[in-house]
């Protein structure tokens, strides 16, 4: 399939959306600021073949997608024990709540939520350093030097309330083993990542080659992990939207407020697009709306 000219096609039918919809996440500033008239897209073949178009080249806040590094971080670490204290079901809620929390006794339902992650994080500051381990494992998997933006963490730390709220609340339950201001810095960096959608696309390749390093081959999660992880993603990867996700596109993706979203057609490629303007679950309106095109024009989904 060629795959360049679908990806001209999709840029050319949204640029007259660019901007037109949606609100850029406002909760810290230099996001905020970020020109909501953007879109990227990249892909990489399993054969290494790649394709982009837009502002695919350009570097943007990777957000909530590092949990999908920080979990691979953790599988690596900790294989199957990573679960003790992480569930693997759908939140059905905003990707910041405290309310399931309490309820289910500070064990959160999913790693790709808030308080999943922060747990994820906690596991990791117990095997060694996770802001060198995140970092270094993102710029192996693109095969370029990758940084945190340390203006984004400030903020984050800054503004970061319900994050503090949610560290707190899991420590209280014995949860968290950890200071919780140490796995707090390391999810703020997690958060802080800056990639393009190139450098994603090629980064998640790991996920549609059964565990294997996009450039190295080798093994980095097994097989089974990497199926765990992308239905993981089919499920919990984009919040409350997960099940219109499966619906409209029909591929295991991870969104982040930076407005990017990575999706995962299994034995066959990986992709990312990019867009900052938000819908009111926190996805990238446009991206959602090019990934929709893009299974459509392709056929590709896991269904
Ligand atoms: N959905 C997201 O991308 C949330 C990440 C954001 N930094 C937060 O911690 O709330």
């Amino acid at each position: 399939m060629q795959f360049q000219p679908i990806l001209e096609d999709i840029v050319a039918t949204l640029r007259p959306e660019l901007g037109a919809q949606g609100q850029v996440a406002d909760y810290i500033p230099a996001l905020a600021r970020v020109p909501a008239a953007q879109f990227g897209i990249a892909l990489r073949t399993c054969g290494g073949e790649e394709a982009q178009a837009g502002d695919s080249a350009t570097p943007f806040s990777i957000q909530s997608i590092s949990k999908l590094f920080a979990l691979t971080l953790g599988m690596r670490a900790m294989g199957e024990r990573l679960w003790e204290r992480i569930g693997r079901e759908p939140s059905g809620n905003p990707f910041n709540s405290l309310v399931q929390l309490e309820a289910e006794q500070g064990t959160p339902r999913n790693p790709f939520i808030n308080a999943g992650a922060i747990a994820v994080t906690d596991r990791l500051v117990s095997h060694g350093d996770p802001k060198a381990a995140m970092l270094e494992l993102v710029s192996s998997l693109c095969n370029e030097p990758v940084h945190f933006d340390e203006e984004v963490a400030a903020s984050e730390a800054e503004t970061g309330f319900r994050n503090i709220a949610l560290g707190n609340f899991m420590k209280s339950f014995g949860k968290i083993d950890n200071s919780v201001s140490t796995v707090l810095d390391a999810y703020f960096h997690h958060c802080a990542v800056r990639m393009t959608c190139q450098q994603l696309a090629r980064a998640t390749g790991f996920l549609c080659r059964d565990g294997r390093h996009p450039f190295s081959g080798e093994p980095l999660l097994t097989e089974r992990q990497t199926r765990r992880i992308n239905a993981l993603m089919l499920t919990c990867g984009t919040y409350d939207a997960a099940g219109e996700f499966a619906f409209r596109i029909g591929l295991p993706c991870k969104s982040g407020v930076g407005g990017g979203i990575v999706a995962v057609v299994p034995d066959r490629l990986s992709l990312c697009v990019w867009s900052p303007a938000l819908d009111a679950t926190g996805n990238s309106l446009l991206g959602m709306h090019a990934l929709e095109l893009f299974t459509a024009r392709t056929g590709l989904s896991i269904f």
